[in-house]
């Protein structure tokens, strides 16, 4: 675990920058009856993230903004553990909603510049960051639910897998699933065992061998996503999803959580090291790198 570190200190490095104590993102203005005043809100603000937090409800709500496609770089990585570990930490938090800020595009997934053309080192380090940011929003405490508002491919559908519920915007045009397969990679053992939590084993077999993305209403089909609603519906309905979650007394509904996701959990935390070896072992080889430069060329020729 000698690198593990590395990431603490760009955590304790990376500033946190408090915003207006009384921000208006997700139209809290709107929301709020005529003539009283705004309940107490706080919100803060990375480069790729913004958080906001309300404390009347206990209700957070994270967009990333990350442009152009909110792709999960280290530095993306490294600021969303910083947000969820402050949301975490904050007693007045007990819900997270994840959103994108960004239009028509949930999360690209890991970053393949991170994974390509780059050191041993660098690969360590960003599939720690990658296992941290997994490790700590799958054990998480509070409700989290995943509002994608876009597509959502791999490393994105991961997020939103991590959640306790995932509503999608009704859009075909958006896709979600984990396309591994697609670039010539492998989803890891516990990206598998995440999948198979929540659409079981035969899909996830399937889906996994053929890096299968569903457009949004065939994913509502094998349950890949809880449900779907209009675009301008979405916020409206995570927060009643959430309300009903937030009815349950945390300590039963953390208890279930937690008996539920502690041995997917505590496989990675025993296999860290090998996995990040692994990783690392496996992303250098010329085969992959090579199959990750054809594919970024591949995303870049759809466009001309
Ligand atoms: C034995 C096993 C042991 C260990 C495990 C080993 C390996 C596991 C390894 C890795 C697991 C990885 C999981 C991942 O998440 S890999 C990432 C997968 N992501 C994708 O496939 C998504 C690719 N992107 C798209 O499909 C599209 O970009 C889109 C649908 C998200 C958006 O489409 P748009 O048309 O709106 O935008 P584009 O023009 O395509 O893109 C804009 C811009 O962004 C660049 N880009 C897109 N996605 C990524 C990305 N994931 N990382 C880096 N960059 C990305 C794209 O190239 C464009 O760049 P330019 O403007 O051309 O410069």
């Amino acid at each position: 675990m000698a690198a593990v570190p590395t990431l603490a200190r760009r955590i304790a490095r990376s500033g946190v920058r408090p915003l207006c104590r009384w921000p208006l993102a997700w139209g809290r203005a709107a929301r709020q009856p005529p003539g009283l005043p705004l309940a107490p809100c706080r919100a803060f603000s990375n480069n790729k993230i913004l958080v906001e937090l309300d404390e009347s409800s206990g209700v957070a709500m994270m967009k990333f903004k990350s442009p152009p496609v909110n792709s999960l770089s280290l530095d993306f990585l490294t600021e969303f553990c910083i947000s969820l570990e402050k949301l975490e930490n904050d007693r007045a938090c007990r819900g997270v909603i994840f959103a994108s800020a960004v239009p028509r595009i949930f999360s690209s997934g890991l970053d393949i510049t991170e994974m390509s053309g780059k050191s041993m080192e660098h690969y360590a380090e960003f599939w720690r960051a990658v296992q941290e940011m997994w490790l700590r929003l799958y054990g998480s405490n509070m409700v989290t639910i995943a509002a994608v508002n876009g597509s959502s491919p791999a490393g994105g559908c991961l997020v939103a897998l991590s959640c306790d519920y995932r509503i999608m915007v009704e859009n075909p045009k958006f896709s979600i699933g984990l396309n591994e397969a697609q670039l010539g990679i492998v989803a890891p053992f516990w990206f598998k065992d995440t999948f198979v939590n929540v659409v079981g084993h035969r899909i996830a077999e399937r889906s996994l061998q053929l890096g299968s993305l569903y457009p949004a209403p065939e994913a509502l089909k094998f349950g890949l996503v809880d449900e779907l609603v209009p675009e301008e519906k979405l916020q409206e309905k995570a927060m009643a999803v959430m309300a009903q979650w937030l009815a349950l007394p945390d300590h039963a509904r953390q208890l279930t959580k937690s008996m539920m996701r502690k041995a997917v959990l505590d496989r990675l935390v025993a296999h860290r090291e090998e996995d990040v070896q692994n990783f690392v072992s496996f992303i250098s080889k010329e085969s992959i790198q090579k199959s990750l430069r054809m594919y970024m060329e591949m995303l870049k020729k759809k466009k001309s």
